[in-house]
């Protein structure tokens, strides 16, 4: 069985929209483990137009599973993270303004700046993950590096599976994903996978990868829940991770 952590982001941009406390992202964040997610994930940017700083301080002590932080290491965000001391910690690449993440690292010109940055965290005792395009030219920089695990960035697979829903098995870019599952797995990574992943894509991602440890999904499954109930909707992405 791959973990669901849900990323609970869409649900602070909701309340900020109107400056109050609704939804309270903290109960948000509690339902979402009641109602069967294996972990919490945020990802608070720099402008904390979703998740606020207070936010992943507030959350720390209520999260019961996994508990899950993203982000690109400035030295703010390095702060809190050593502050909070998640389970995981998942580096992402993305400049200040970006609207949404849209690439992973390059291990090899990033390699020292990564070592210096896993050390820290690793020597506070956090899981780190690297969120890692699939390349499997990319894959030995991060255990180089220190990381614990990988995290595929799947917007590109997304896109490709809507494109070819047909046989997206046969596309050369799902057989990048699966040479860099595999190529992980290989030299000792564990391996994370996330990013515009949805109830249409995360079954065949699932079944191709076997190596799959956890996926951390937040947009569509949002999306979801207007239709399906929050409830309804965790169950229906967690039935789509089974082994
Ligand atoms: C790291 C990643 O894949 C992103 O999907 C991210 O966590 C989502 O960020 P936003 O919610 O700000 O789009
Ligand atoms: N790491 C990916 C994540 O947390 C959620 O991405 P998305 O489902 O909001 O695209």
């Amino acid at each position: 069985m791959t973990k669901l952590s849900v990323n609970i982001n869409k649900f602070a941009t909701l309340r900020n929209a109107r400056g109050g406390n609704v939804p309270d992202i903290l109960k948000v964040a509690q339902d979402c483990e009641r109602f069967g997610a294996d972990g919490i994930t945020v990802h608070p940017r720099p402008d904390e137009r979703h998740i606020r700083y207070q936010d992943v301080l507030d959350l720390k002590p209520l999260v019961t599973t996994e508990f899950n932080i993203e982000g690109y290491p400035s030295p703010d965000f390095m702060d809190l993270v050593l502050k909070v001391k998640p389970d995981q910690v998942t580096l992402v690449p993305d400049p200040p303004d970006a609207i949404t993440s849209n690439t992973g690292w390059d291990t090899i010109t990033y390699q020292s700046f990564l070592k210096d940055v896993i050390g820290a965290f690793k020597k506070a005792g956090i899981r780190v993950s690297i969120f890692l395009n699939p390349d499997v030219n990319l894959v030995e920089g991060a255990k180089t590096a220190g990381a614990d695990r990988i995290e595929l960035y799947t917007g590109p697979y997304a896109e490709e599976y809507f494109n070819a829903r047909t046989q997206p098995q046969n596309l050369q870019l799902f057989n990048d994903y699966k040479n860099t599952a595999r190529a992980a797995s290989e030299i000792g990574l564990d391996l994370n996978a996330g990013h515009d992943l949805n109830l249409d894509n995360l079954r065949f991602f699932k079944l191709h990868i076997p190596q799959l440890k956890e996926v951390s999904i937040g947009h569509a499954l949002v999306a979801d829940a207007i239709y399906f109930g929050l409830e309804n909707t965790i169950q229906l992405y967690k039935r789509q991770l089974v082994d």
